[in-house]
């Protein structure tokens, strides 16, 4: 086996939130044997405790890695959310100290797709109502208002990967779909664009939430909003619980101005399975609730185990950035017989000259420099004669803003 500094043994990796074994297995097949797997989150004290020596933290959607966090992550190298939204991390503060954050932005897009298509039918039917009727005894046969999906409207907001599964799967069962996106694009079979917001809201019989958080989709539906839908619509958020004022929601709900609601994300979800959740829209009838489980079917987590675990490795093992949500991107060759610098350093005028100066002044033989930078970051990776990445590693340091150096060994890794 190549040389390495730092033994893959001796690489730490923590992940929590009970990430999939599938993770944990590409992890261990790459060599790295050194995994802490637990099944949930940690509050944030215990986090800092356990984040201090961890070269690689694997999370999803509850764990919050803030700056607090960062700042005690003194050996940390990447960031992998094992989930598509990244609202959970502070991206600046970890492009700050040069670690990059990677998701999974596909895995588990149908599997949304599925539960807000399933939903809207059982709401467009009113069947979480009747059911809990009939489990207390009940026997609410009725046709008043409950509707055949054919013909519907399905209003989309956010035709992302999501947005755009969702709407294939709902054409195909004969919805009528709309969207609405920042973005000017072209719609999936015959869906189509909407100008605003307030259109999509007016039209739609289905109005259903695919938006990441973001300033800009903060509290998007509220009381305002919600006035504007069709009497009797119906509204999905599978998105994040930041876009939706619940109380709006609820109040709409119980007045009868909306048929029905699913709600899968909350302003503030309970941290674990033994916490209470607590909600206005708790013992609404004709309300869907679920635990935040869009994305958890067994298909997805295990293919978001696969992906985000793969994309840790290579960037260990070979500097490639590509898909970060938060770093420059460079996709690099194999570097077999040479090793490979990496240098991660601020974006200000001079240091690549600087680099390439100290390189030069060392008689460090440059064979290939791939370079990429972002408006804080610059990320320059180069191969250097295989005799030379001691000497070289320990000059590049030196060079001023240098954030970070690592330097793989011929065809395996360290962490510098
Ligand atoms: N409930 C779950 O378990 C679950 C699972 C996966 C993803 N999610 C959430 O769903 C979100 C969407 O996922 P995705 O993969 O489709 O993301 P995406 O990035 O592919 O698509 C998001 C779309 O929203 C659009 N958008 C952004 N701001 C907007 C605005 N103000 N108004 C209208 N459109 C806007 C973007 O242009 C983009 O087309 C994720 O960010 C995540 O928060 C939830
Ligand atoms: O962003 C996501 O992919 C979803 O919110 C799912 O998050 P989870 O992995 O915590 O279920």
């Amino acid at each position: 086996m190549a040389k390495t500094s730092l033994d893959k043994s001796k690489i730490k990796i923590l992940l929590l939130e009970g990430v999939h074994q599938s993770a944990v297995d590409n992890f261990l097949n790459a060599g790295y044997t050194n995994i802490e797997h637990l099944p949930t989150s940690l509050d944030e004290a215990t986090l800092i405790d356990k984040i201090r020596d961890v070269h690689f933290i694997g999370i999803r959607s509850r764990t919050q890695l803030n700056e607090r966090v960062f700042a005690a992550a003194e050996k940390l190298v990447a960031v992998g959310c094992f989930c598509i939204g990244t609202n959970q991390v502070d991206l600046d503060a970890a492009l700050a100290r040069g670690i990059p954050v990677f998701n999974a932005p596909y895995s588990n897009t149908r599997s949304v797709a599925e539960l807000v298509l399933a939903e809207s039918i059982m709401l467009l039917r009113g069947i979480p109502e009747k059911s809990a009727s009939a489990h207390q005894g009940g026997w609410l046969k009725s046709a008043k208002n409950a509707h055949e999906a054919r013909g519907k409207s399905l209003g989309i907001i956010g035709y992302g990967n999501i947005g755009a599964q969702l709407s294939v799967l709902a054409e195909s069962l004969g919805f009528d779909v709309i969207f609405y996106d920042v973005v000017a694009k072209l719609g999936m079979g015959n869906a189509r664009q909407v100008a605003s917001l307030e259109e999509l809201l007016a039209r739609a019989d289905v109005v259903s939430l695919h938006v990441p958080d973001l300033p800009s989709t903060r509290w998007m539906i509220g009381e305002e909003q919600i006035a504007l839908m069709k009497p009797g619509a119906i509204l999905i958020n599978a998105s994040r619980g930041s876009v939706v004022v619940i109380e709006a929601l609820a109040e709409a709900l119980e007045a009868g101005r909306l048929n029905g609601a699913a709600v899968d994300v909350f302003p503030v979800e309970p941290k674990g399975n033994n916490e209470e959740f607590v909600s206005p829209l708790r013992g609404q009838a004709n309300v869907i609730l679920t635990p935040h489980i869009g994305g958890s079917t067994l298909e997805a987590q295990e293919n978001i185990g696969i992906e985000v675990s793969e994309k840790l490795v290579t960037y260990s093992d070979n500097g490639t950035t590509v898909t970060s949500v938060n770093f420059p991107e460079v996709a690099l060759p194999a570097h077999p017989g040479k090793h490979r610098l990496l240098h991660i350093h601020d974006n200000v005028p001079g240091v690549l000259s600087e680099i390439n100066r100290v390189l030069s002044e060392n008689d460090i033989n440059i064979l290939g420099q791939y370079l990429q930078t972002n408006e804080r970051i610059g990320y320059v990776v180069i191969d250097v004669d295989k005799d030379y990445g001691p000497k070289a590693l320990e000059a590049l340091s030196r060079v001023a803003h240098t954030k970070r150096v690592r330097v793989l060994y011929s065809e395996t890794s360290f962490e510098g």
